[in-house]
């Protein structure tokens, strides 16, 4: 089972304080929503765990070892990101942007998709009931859809903790819905999920756990629906009072 480690990190730009002693560990099966307000960090974590930014000091480890001295293919294996759906558009078809999770971590692009990882694809995409788009330009999709695509390019990288920025922005309600049951299903399969969201009630509803940070420290971290009251949603976000507190 992996396990990701968040020990001690801090981290500064331009002299000025980001993140600040933030540690929290997260395992398969675990669905784990992170709020704060804007500008408070969540971001720049994401970022740290995923390499693409080097802390001050601290340390995150992936079964047991620092992401520090791993090559980029093995991050990619135990770590998947999946950015905003509205984000970059490829102008590929949906089963080519799924079998290029295959190569992530790796040196160059293959000139031509090898057959197995067409056929990873294939069956990622058929896992997450949306093998009728492979076809399709994923520049076509609605936002649903391309956050289904992208959840299935993280999958087929064989990575087993994704880490999901803002994954509902933009989603209707139904399509909401849908990408909440795909990843409960996928905690229940035994893969971990770290995700960023501006939505604390539904947070509340959904998520197993919630991670509330602000000011660059974690202020919270426990099962959802309870550190997620109305209370601690106003202090959160600075408000007087919520006005409809979590179902
Ligand atoms: N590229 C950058 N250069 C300078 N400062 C930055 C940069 N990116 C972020 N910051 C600053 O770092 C702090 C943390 O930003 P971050 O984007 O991590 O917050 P966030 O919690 O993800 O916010 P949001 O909810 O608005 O996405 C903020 O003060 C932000 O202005």
């Amino acid at each position: 089972m992996t396990e990701l480690v968040v020990d001690r990190l801090s981290f500064a730009r331009g002299g000025r304080g980001v993140l600040e002693g933030i540690s929290f560990a997260i395992r398969g099966g675990e669905m784990v929503a992170l709020l704060g307000p804007n500008g408070t960090g969540k971001t720049t974590l994401l970022r740290l765990v995923l390499r693409l930014l080097q802390p001050v000091s601290g340390r995150v480890l992936l079964d047991g070892r620092s992401i520090s001295g791993m090559t980029r293919r093995a991050l990619a294996t135990h770590l998947a990101y999946v950015p905003q759906g509205h984000g970059v558009v490829f102008p590929y078809r949906v089963r080519d942007v799924v079998a290029l999770g295959r190569l992530a971590g790796g040196t160059m692009l293959a000139p031509v998709v090898p057959a197995a990882d067409r056929e990873a694809a294939e069956q990622a995409l058929a896992r997450l009931a949306v093998g009728h788009l492979a076809d399709r330009s994923y520049a076509a999709l609605s936002g649903g859809e391309r956050q289904a695509v992208l959840i299935a390019r993280a999958l087929v990288q064989g990575a087993r903790l994704l880490v999901l920025d803002e994954p509902e922005t933009g989603l209707d309600y139904g399509q909401q819905q849908r990408l909440s049951d795909l990843l409960r299903r996928l905690a229940a399969e035994g893969y971990g999920i770290l995700a960023t969201t501006h939505d604390p009630l539904r947070a509340a509803r959904i998520f197993g756990r919630a991670i509330l940070m602000r000011e660059g420290r974690i202020v919270a971290d426990g099962p959802a629906g309870d550190i997620l009251s109305a209370r601690a949603i106003a202090d959160l976000y600075g408000l007087k009072a919520v006005s409809a507190g979590p179902a």
